[in-house]
């Protein structure tokens, strides 16, 4: 038996994507009727139980938007609360129709039920197939679902079928683009800097915005396999919707918590980008993704990060205010790519980033 400590936190859109394994995606293998366990190349012994809270911070979007001072103001606070503290929180009335959030979930379902060689079809830099990670023992585990990837913005991107897809996802994107300008207004209000500084700092005209589709087909042995170990993400905010399967616990004090959001309500992530750019005070969210024995899970996630030339690093006005600089800066495109490699040195970039007084 191996112990989950070995086993490194991960990004997703990091994770390696390869065509499929033994010629199965996890969905046709989760599917074979006499599959009674998890094939040896899945198997990460894990403990899923989570415990639920009712205080996850829950944001109303609507505060924003309101032109009620005392409301904005209200709102930004906790705003910068959750970030701090969790590292997360429920965005509800974010004014997405609920349609269009059905909608993605649907397509990208249906891109997930098309014949298999289909789907290995897509062209860069679409990406389809099996997720992996390594571990620290250089141990590759491929994780219980199977994984759709491409960007958004400032290139838009999209695998031709399903053919809604496309109009959809469009719209999804530049809509949580806009969600997450104003999101990352108030909280860089809440952190007292100079309007503008943020956005031309991390170039957020251009900013990378990332889509991955994760399909979790129901598994035999749920503490034997994972769909995405502990991890954080890289990026600014990551805004995750799904198909009301529960699986996505979040860490708050060493402990795990599930994760249960009301209908329509958008689960956004405070990552990587943001803890540096803010020099440490809003904390990169680690969560994991768990499987089920009963039901298929099928999660979005949009990676809202900065440009990928915007080189970043702690706002000066922070590190002057602070006394110190807590992490180096990084560009952030080397940053997403070097996610990868440096898990072999049993770091995370965030840690390598870190700088310990000595
Ligand atoms: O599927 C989930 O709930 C988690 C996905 C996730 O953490 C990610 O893609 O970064
Ligand atoms: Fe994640």
């Amino acid at each position: 038996m191996e112990a989950t400590a070995t086993h490194l936190p991960q990004h997703p859109v990091a994770t390696s994507v390869e065509p499929s394994i033994v010629n199965s995606s996890v969905k046709v293998l989760a599917e074979s009727t006499d599959l009674k366990s998890v094939p040896s190349e899945f198997s990460f012994v894990n403990e899923p139980t989570g415990s639920n809270s009712d205080s996850i911070p829950i944001i109303d979007f609507t505060l924003f938007t309101s032109g009620n001072p005392d409301q904005m103001s209200k709102v930004i606070q906790e705003l910068g609360k959750a970030c701090e503290e969790w590292g997360f929180f429920v965005l509800v009335n974010h004014g997405i129709p609920e349609t269009l959030i059905q909608g993605i979930i649907d397509a990208a379902k249906e891109f997930f039920d098309l014949p298999e060689d289909e789907k290995q079809n897509v062209s860069d830099p679409i990406k389809y197939g099996n997720g992996s990670v390594i571990t620290t023992s250089n141990q590759k585990i491929f994780l219980w679902k199977d994984l759709l990837k491409f960007p958004l913005h400032p290139e838009f991107h999209c695998p031709v079928k399903p053919p809604n897809l496309r109009e959809i996802l469009f719209e999804y994107a530049e809509r949580s683009r806009s969600i997450a300008k104003t999101l990352l207004q108030g909280l860089s209000e809440n952190l007292g800097l100079e309007e503008g500084y943020m956005e031309e700092a991390l170039k957020l005209d251009t900013s990378f915005q990332l889509f991955a589709a994760n399909f979790y087909p129901p598994c035999p042995q749920p503490d034997q396999a994972i769909g995405l170990p502990p991890h954080t993400d890289y990026g600014l905010l990551t805004f995750l919707i799904h198909n009301g399967v529960p699986g996505l616990q979040i860490e708050y004090n060493g402990k795990w918590f599930n994760t249960n959001s009301p209908q329509n309500a958008i689960l956004v992530n405070t990552a990587d980008q943001l803890e540096i750019f803010s020099n440490g005070k809003y904390k990169s969210g680690k969560h994991r993704a768990l499987v089920n024995k009963e039901a298929t899970r099928i999660s979005i996630v949009i990676a809202n990060g900065p440009a990928a030339d915007a080189i970043v690093s702690p706002a000066s006005q922070l590190v002057q205010r602070d006394g110190r600089q807590l992490y180096r800066p990084m560009e952030y495109k080397e940053y997403m790519e070097t996610q990868h490699n440096n898990r072999l040195n049993g770091k995370t970039n965030l840690e390598l980033l870190r700088i310990i007084d000595s």
